[in-house]
């Protein structure tokens, strides 16, 4: 309702941690477990008497909340910014971070990898290395489409970082394409998202990729 209010878009991807006051979180996984109870009872599945299902529902409601979709319901994890006192302006490159994601149709698990590239100027803030795998992880961790994934996170770093280039590939495996539908399970989706000098300088971009395969 609060966000209703606000106008603040929550879609599957989007983060809502500035509107969960103390103590609602855990409302909201308790009205999670209540419904999924409703779902395993709409499948017929008898919970009372099947020990194996008996706190399927608990289980499902803190998956989901407190780990799988956490990066909708925390805030940002804390990144130190230091300033580039010895000016570096060569390519750095951060990879392979290991994806783990949902998408958003099925929530089926998306699993892949993320390579990101920057090419920082004097004005560029540094953050320490274990933060671009944070940052990612706290995007991934929604249910996510691959292509918004991606935008996504080269918004937070580019905020971040200001870099002159910043660069992203993404290349995963969809479970909705694996395990149910299709079943095609050799393909993958390659994706990126090339930025400033990325963009420009074709050698620049060429380095980058010859330097992740
Ligand atoms: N573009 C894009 N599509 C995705 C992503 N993850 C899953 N999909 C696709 O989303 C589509 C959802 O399609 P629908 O036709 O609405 O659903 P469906 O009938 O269950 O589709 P099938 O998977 O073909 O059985 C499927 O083709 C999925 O493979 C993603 O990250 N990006």
């Amino acid at each position: 309702m609060r966000l209703v209010s606000a106008g603040c878009r929550h879609h599957a991807n989007d983060n809502i941690a500035d509107f969960i006051e103390p103590g609602e979180l855990e409302q909201l996984q308790a009205e999670v477990q209540a419904q999924m109870q409703g779902v395993l009872r709409a499948l017929v599945i008898d919970t009372d008497s099947d020990h194996n299902t008996q706190d399927t529902a608990k289980r499902v409601a803190k998956m989901f909340v407190q780990e799988i979709f956490k990066g909708r319901y925390q805030p940002m994890p804390a990144v130190t910014e230091f300033p580039n006192v010895t000016r570096l302006n060569e390519l750095m490159i951060v990879g392979p971070i290991t994806v783990r994601s949902a998408c958003s149709h099925h929530l089926c698990p998306i699993m892949g990898k993320v390579w990101i590239g920057l090419l920082p100027n004097e004005h560029s803030n540094l953050i320490g290395l274990s933060k671009y795998a944070r940052i990612c992880d706290w995007i991934m961790s929604r249910p996510q489409i691959q292509e918004e994934a991606v935008t996504m996170l080269a918004n937070e770093l580019q905020e971040r970082v200001q870099p002159d280039g910043l660069a992203i590939v993404m290349e995963a495996d969809h479970f909705c394409m694996h395990w149910r539908g299709v079943k095609d399970s050799e393909s993958k989706m390659t994706n990126s998202v090339m930025r400033g000098s990325f963009m420009k300088d074709p050698h620049l971009r060429r380095e980058f990729l010859s330097l992740i395969r």
